[in-house]
């Protein structure tokens, strides 16, 4: 389980863990809301697909208490540096504040590994709750975009 002690607006504690025979049925239902298919699958469950059929990324199931709420995954690029992707909360538990605990949790474990590694991730432009989500975690742009989305990093020295 990787836990930074953060909660939910309802202080319930937000909490990721692997993704195992137990739980990914309701990781596998997680889904966005229709409007934000544009940017993301409609369904948690391609993204267990993906992870399941790749070498890079890896799944992790959002918990706040015990109740899965989202999915996200993560992933090693070859110069070293960390990347979120595929992050979901599901449409009834968004809002909460559960997405930044998660995405603040994620950032700081895997910017505590192997020497402090910058953590990157992208996303649609027009995407503008993921965009003030990560600006305010103090993800800055790198210059680069990949298929269409803005590429973004979270420096060692940002990390709060
Ligand atoms: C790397 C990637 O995977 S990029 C793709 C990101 N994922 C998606 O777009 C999928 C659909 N969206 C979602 O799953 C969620 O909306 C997420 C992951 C973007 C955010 O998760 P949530 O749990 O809803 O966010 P949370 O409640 O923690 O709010 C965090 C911040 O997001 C922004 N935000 C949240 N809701 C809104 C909204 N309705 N409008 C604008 N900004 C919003 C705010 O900056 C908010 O900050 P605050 O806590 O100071 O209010």
């Amino acid at each position: 389980m990787i836990e930074s002690g953060l909660s939910d607006r309802a202080g319930r504690r937000v909490t990721l863990r692997p993704v195992d025979d137990d739980n990914w049925r309701a990781v596998a239902d997680v889904a966005p809301r229709d409007d934000q298919r544009a940017w993301v699958a409609a369904l948690a469950a391609r993204y267990l697909l993906l992870t399941m059929r790749s070498d890079v990324w890896n799944s992790l199931a959002v918990y706040a208490d015990d109740t899965v709420v989202g999915h996200v995954m993560w992933g090693v690029d070859d110069d070293g540096s960390r990347w979120i992707g595929g992050m979901v909360i599901d449409a009834a538990e968004q809002d909460r504040g559960v997405g930044r605990a998660a995405v603040r949790t994620l950032a700081a474990w895997l910017g505590d590994q192997d020497g402090g590694h910058p953590v990157r991730l992208s996303y649609h432009p027009e995407n503008a709750q993921a965009a003030r989500l990560y600006t305010s975690l103090g993800f800055v742009p790198t210059g680069a975009m990949e298929d269409d989305e803005l590429v973004v990093e979270l420096l060692p020295s940002a990390r709060g």
